[in-house]
């Protein structure tokens, strides 16, 4: 069944195109966080030399950007304490980035030792989750992140920003339009190239992920947005359509849909980025990346941690060799 379904879907693809062609972008840049965002949520520890395989097999798939690890506290998140020598093992890919999260000064000082060339940083758009996920007020956090960004712009290396809990929080409930769009320009402000808006518990629906782009796209352009969708009540790829159709062109997504936040209980991994590509594919928009081979990862790293894959595309693509 996969294998003619994608040879419909190439049939089908210009005429797609020639429909959006006016709301849609012609190319989209995929994130790939499942190594970070993706792992890090993970109960028992995956080995380094796994998470460097997966790198590297993620590395040839033509993905522009993988979010590669985190320096935060190992006493906050176990997961990712070997992100040195992740840093250090993983082949790079030449055109391939490997940003990492770092949450203040000391974390970008040990990004930037084991070799880091793009790092992120990440607020939130609700105080409560700020402080239980980096023991800080909103405020609190934009001044740790201004000193993170002076460092890198005196070495000219590139800060990408997230806002979590962008259409709600796991604390607070319901997260205004209006106090994202706050946070975002303030992190825009310290010298962020991009902002990524985080729907951390994935209860947004395209309804409001309308209005809270029309929101910030009120305070910001909307060339420097990215999207960023867990899937816990299914709506991540109708939201990321809903984020296309308004001018973003920017998509994080995570291979086989795996993770969550260990600060936002319940939550489900991201968007699998083998189903935003599948979507892509179809609406004729340009990624870059090869399907089958990004699905290769995703069977690597779900057979490694024995589950079923998180992406429809990739259980399609199993369930089709029975
Ligand atoms: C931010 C801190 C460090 C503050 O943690 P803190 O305890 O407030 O920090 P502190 O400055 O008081 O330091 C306490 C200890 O942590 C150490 N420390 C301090 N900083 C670092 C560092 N960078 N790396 C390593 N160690 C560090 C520091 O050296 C000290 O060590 P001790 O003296 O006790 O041995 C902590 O809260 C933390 O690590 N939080 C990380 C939370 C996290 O990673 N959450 C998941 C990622 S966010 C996410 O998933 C959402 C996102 C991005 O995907 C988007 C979305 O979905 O919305």
């Amino acid at each position: 069944m996969y294998s003619t379904v994608h040879r419909l879907l190439r049939i089908n693809t210009h005429r797609v195109r020639h429909l959006s062609a006016s709301c849609l972008p012609e190319k989209v840049k995929i994130v790939e966080v499942g190594p970070r965002d993706g792992l890090q949520n993970e109960k028992t520890p995956v080995p380094t030399e796994v998470k460097v395989q997966l790198i590297n097999k993620l590395s040839e798939t033509g993905l522009p950007v993988i979010e590669t690890t985190s320096f935060v506290s190992p006493k906050w998140v176990p997961q990712m304490a070997d992100h040195v020598t992740v840093m250090r093992r993983i082949n790079r890919v030449p055109g391939v980035i490997y940003p990492v999260l770092t949450p203040n000064l000391l974390g970008f000082q040990s990004a930037v030792e084991a070799g880091a060339t793009e790092v992120s940083i990440f607020g939130a758009a609700s105080e409560t989750f700020s402080k239980k996920n980096i023991n800080c007020t909103i405020d609190e956090s934009v001044e740790r992140f201004r000193e993170v960004c002076e460092a890198a712009a005196e070495r000219k290396i590139p800060v990408r920003a997230y806002v979590s809990c962008v259409l709600g929080c796991p604390y607070e409930g319901a997260v205004s339009p209006k106090a994202v769009a706050e946070v975002a320009v303030k992190l825009k402000e310290l010298g962020a190239y991009e902002i990524s808006l985080g729907d951390t518990i994935g209860v947004g629906t395209p309804g409001s992920m309308l209005a809270m782009l029309e929101e910030v796209k009120t305070r910001l352009p909307v060339s420097c947005l990215a999207v960023h969708c867990h899937d816990t009540y299914g709506q991540a790829l109708a939201n990321i359509l809903i984020a296309l159709q308004n001018g973003v062109s920017v998509v994080d997504a995570s291979v086989s849909g795996l993770g969550g936040c260990p600060y936002a209980p319940g939550a489900a991994g991201n968007v699998a980025t083998e189903d935003v590509v599948y979507m892509l594919n179809g609406l004729g928009i340009h990624t870059g990346v090869n399907l089958d081979k990004l699905l290769d990862a995703g069977q690597y790293i779900s057979e490694f941690l024995g589950r079923k894959p998180a992406s429809k595309v990739l259980q399609a693509k199993l369930g089709s060799k029975l």
